[in-house]
């Protein structure tokens, strides 16, 4: 010990100013051992904050009441190509939004009245059922009938029902124009157009498994705007049931489903996304679709004879 001391200090005296030299650990200096730590904690970070597993965030949670909110981003580039077709049907930019002020609790009620009118009538035997108005499809079994084929269809939609369900689509069609800024009369209401009743019930064939990851505009070309209405509370009436956007970088980003919470978005590849599995209880909605071809415009309901 007293021998490297030495050499040390003769080492300095040979050298004017010459500082001491550093402390060593084995062959790493300590001022190595910091940089490798920095760039392992900086590795460690990046996995974490990249790793999109388990990782969410949540775009409305069941409980907040929300004015309007959302995200905006770049268009997908099949998605643009599309709509550019179409003139003033271009949103300023893609993304989702959601509204809890589009839709009255008054609205809710009576629209809830009729989708659960319709399913008493008849319904899957499995986790998912659609009542679709406009084409008269219902849910039956394992099949899809016609709601007119019934007596009883009368009773689902009366006149005053059906001024309302007007109203609600109306408001939904001027805050998507609002929202992406497009023309209000470029939107057309279009096909798939339904009330959907979700319960745990395990499905019999793969067209029962709502729960899958798609996008909209490839389920069906005329899908170029999508909104959902909901018309049950996540946490209160059913679990899980959740619709999860998956984004491509860092996180998933999830909304609760409040009653009269409206989400709209463009219906391109940069909104994939997918139901979560009704855990238990039943989860009533309404999926209103534009297109910006006048070609798929579907005619409004009628009520039944
Ligand atoms: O009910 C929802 O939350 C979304 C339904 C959906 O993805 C669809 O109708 O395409
Ligand atoms: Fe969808």
């Amino acid at each position: 010990m007293a021998v490297a001391t030495k050499k040390i200090k003769e080492k300095e005296a040979k050298i004017p100013n010459a500082k001491p030299e550093k402390l060593s650990f084995g062959f790493l200096s300590q001022q190595r051992i910091w940089s490798r730590f920095v760039v392992i904690l900086g590795v460690i970070t990046y996995i974490w904050y990249t790793a999109k597993d388990g990782k969410e965030t949540p775009l409305a949670k069941q409980k907040d009441v929300v004015q309007r909110r959302g995200q905006v981003f770049e268009c997908d580039s099949n998605y643009l190509t599309e709509v550019k077709q179409f003139a003033n049907c271009e949103p300023k930019k893609c993304g989702r939004y959601i509204s809890d002020k589009i839709v009255t609790t008054n609205e809710v009620e009576v629209l809830l009245k009729i989708a659960k009118r319709g399913f008493a009538l008849g319904s899957s035997d499995r986790g998912v059922s659609i009542l679709d108005l406009h084409s008269g499809a219902l849910s039956f079994g394992e099949q899809l009938v016609n709601i007119h084929s019934f007596v009883e269809s009368k009773n689902i939609l009366n006149p005053a029902d059906l001024a309302v369900y007007k109203i609600v689509k109306a408001k939904i069609q001027h805050a998507i124009a609002e929202t992406f800024q497009i023309g209000i009369n470029q939107l057309q209401i279009a096909h798939p157009t339904f009330f959907s009743r979700v319960t745990n019930l395990d499905p019999k064939t793969v067209h029962n498994e709502y729960w899958h990851v798609h996008v909209d505009e490839d389920v069906n070309k005329s899908f170029h705007y999508t909104s959902v209405l909901y018309l049950a509370d996540y946490g209160r009436e059913f679990a899980g049931g959740r619709l999860t956007f998956l984004d491509t970088q860092k996180t998933n980003v999830t909304l609760e489903p409040r009653k009269g919470r409206v989400v709209m978005f463009t219906s391109g590849r940069e909104n994939t996304h997918h139901v979560e599995r009704v855990a238990s209880g039943t989860r009533y909605a309404m999926t209103v679709s534009f297109s910006c071809d006048v070609k798929k415009a579907i005619k409004d309901p009628v009520t039944p004879k």
